[in-house]
Formats: structure tokens, C-alpha cells, sequence
């Protein structure tokens, strides 16, 4: 059972701290936010000549950024199966002349932008208004947990954070997969889909299960970082996207740590199940993972 909080309840943060230590998943209502510019600009992007979208080919970029075709990832390592879909990722954006990009920080880089009028701003928009929703959504993390509501937020005023439009195409009957198996890398991943399902959900105790299409409700997750702050008091569920009936829009914005944020179990949640870690030290060893 997923459930379907709005961020202006009583009681919102324990809420979704019962939801992180359950299902690892929920639906979140009360955002203000308006998806329809975003999802005009995804539809306008994917529907260009494939030459204009590998022109921006994530290839091109050493900081995971630009264009993802079909079949290029696969975010089941288990299975390998490739990936039925496309995507694009932004990243933080940068200018050239920014210290952090003249001194090759791991991972600052500037965008890659397809030649689309609005494209830029309406994706930038979208992330500035989803990396302060998810800081937010970390104030309630820090309150569920017992701990000063500004906790996590100096390790978000710089993320590794990344915007990723998706298509997925309609399923052809030759079996594979829309995105295989995974869990997301970061502490928290916003979601916004156009309401076709596809999307399923593995609780830690029990079997996929659909997360139920909901009008614009974000989906909410909890990533491995947060998993591993809270010592594995908060899961991060393994998902995936199965073919869908129809061709289906999504638009992820996965909120990971700034670089050098440490990721090491809070005080009072036992002992350590995993390693301390930066930000960006994770971040790459689970690229690597996934792109070899
Ligand atoms: O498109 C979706 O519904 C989910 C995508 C996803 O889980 C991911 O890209 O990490
Ligand atoms: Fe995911």
C-alpha cells in the first residue's frame, strides 16, 4: 500500500516517516507545483530526428549530462536486459568560467541544451522548483528523526542533483523491459509521470506491486544515501517500469547530496551497516555500476 500525503497535513513529517520505514514510497499532494511545462518541453525534445538528440548524446558530456537512446542503460545489473527507453538528464547548471568547472570538480560540468526555444528555461524550472520542494521534504525527514528541521539542508545548497525526462514506448509484445530493477542513488527522488502506469514497487517484505497512477501527486522515494543515513531505518525500495500499454512520459528529478557531504549513519541508529561515504564518491561508484 502506497500511501497519499499532502505536504500541508498535520502530522506530515511522522507520516512520511512512516512511509520511509515502510514501502519506501509515497504519493505527495499539496506542491503547488504545475508539471504541464516541463512535460511540453520532454514531448518537444524526444520528438526531434534522433541526429538532433545524439548531438546532445550524453556521450558528449564526462559529467552525466545530455542524451540517454534506447537501450543504452541498463538499470538492471543482475539481468543486464537493456533498458526500453530514452531520457535526458540536466545537471546542476553552471557557467564555464564557474570555479568548480575550471577546476574540474567531479561531476560540475556545464549542460548539454538541444536547440529548442523554452527547453532550457522550462527544464530549469522545474529543477529549482523541485531541489527546493525536496529540501523541504528533507526538513520533514529531520523532524521524523528527531533532529533540528535544518539538519540536512547545508549538505543540499549545492547537489549533485539531476533532472532526467524519460519516454518510454509503447510495448511491442517482444517482452523486455522499460527500465529494469533498481534502487535510486540519492536521498530522495521526485517524481511526476503522465499517468500512464508501468511504474511497480518491491516492498522489503513482499512482492511488486503497482504504484497506483495519481494525478498530479509526486511520487516520492527514498534513495540509498538516505537509506544508509538513517542506518536503514528509511528503505529504498527496489522499482522498475514495466512496457507500458501506451507511450509514457515521466520526469524524474533525483535529489543526491552536494560532493562533499558525508553519508555516515546518524547518531543513535546503531551500529554502522555501511562505510561512511561522500556525496560524490557514491554518486560515481554507482554510475560505474550501471554504464561500466
Ligand atoms: O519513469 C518512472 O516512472 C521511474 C523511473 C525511475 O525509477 C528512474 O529513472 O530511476
Ligand atoms: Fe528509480
Amino acid at each position: 500500500m502506497i500511501p497519499r500525503l499532502d505536504i500541508r497535513q498535520q502530522g506530515f513529517a511522522q507520516a512520511l516517516g512512516e512511509a520511509a520505514r515502510g514501502p519506501g514510497f509515497f504519493l505527495l499532494d499539496g506542491h503547488g507545483l504545475d508539471p504541464a511545462p516541463v512535460f511540453a518541453a520532454a514531448e518537444a525534445f524526444f520528438a526531434q530526428p534522433q541526429e538532433a538528440k545524439d548531438a546532445v548524446s550524453i556521450r558528449h558530456s564526462a559529467h552525466n549530462r545530455g542524451y540517454v537512446t534506447l537501450g543504452e542503460e541498463r538499470l538492471d545489473d543482475t539481468t543486464g536486459a537493456p533498458d526500453q527507453k530514452e531520457a535526458f538528464n540536466v545537471g546542476l547548471d553552471l557557467a564555464p568560467d564557474d570555479p568548480r568547472v575550471v577546476s574540474c570538480e567531479p561531476f560540475r560540468g556545464t549542460n548539454l541544451w538541444p536547440d529548442l526555444p523554452g527547453f532550457r528555461t522550462a527544464t530549469l524550472g522545474w529543477y529549482n522548483s523541485a531541489w527546493a520542494l525536496g529540501v523541504d521534504l528533507m526538513r520533514a525527514v529531520a523532524v521524523d528523526l528527531g533532529l533540528e528541521a535544518e539538519r540536512f539542508s547545508p549538505d543540499f545548497d549545492a547537489p549533485l542533483a539531476t533532472l532526467r525526462l524519460l519516454r518510454y514506448p509503447a510495448e511491442d509484445g517482444a517482452g523486455g523491459i522499460g527500465a529494469g530493477a533498481h534502487t535510486d542513488y540519492g536521498a530522495l527522488t521526485l517524481l511526476m509521470t503522465d499517468g500512464t502506469a508501468g511504474l511497480q514497487v518491491k516492498p522489503r517484505d513482499g512482492d511488486w506491486i503497482d504504484v497506483p497512477p495519481a494525478e498530479g501527486a509526486f511520487v516520492v522515494n527514498i534513495g540509498d544515501c538516505l537509506m544508509r543515513w538513517t542506518n536503514g531505518i528509511y528503505a529504498s525500495t527496489p522499482h522498475r517500469v514495466l512496457p507500458p500499454p501506451r507511450e509514457r512520459y515521466s520526469v524524474a528529478f533525483f535529489l543526491d547530496p552536494n560532493p562533499d557531504a558525508m553519508i555516515a549513519a546518524l547518531p543513535g541508529t546503531g551500529a554502522p551497516q555501511w562505510p561512511p561515504v561522500s556525496g560524490a564518491d557514491y554518486l560515481r561508484s554507482r554510475l560505474e555500476a550501471t554504464y561500466g
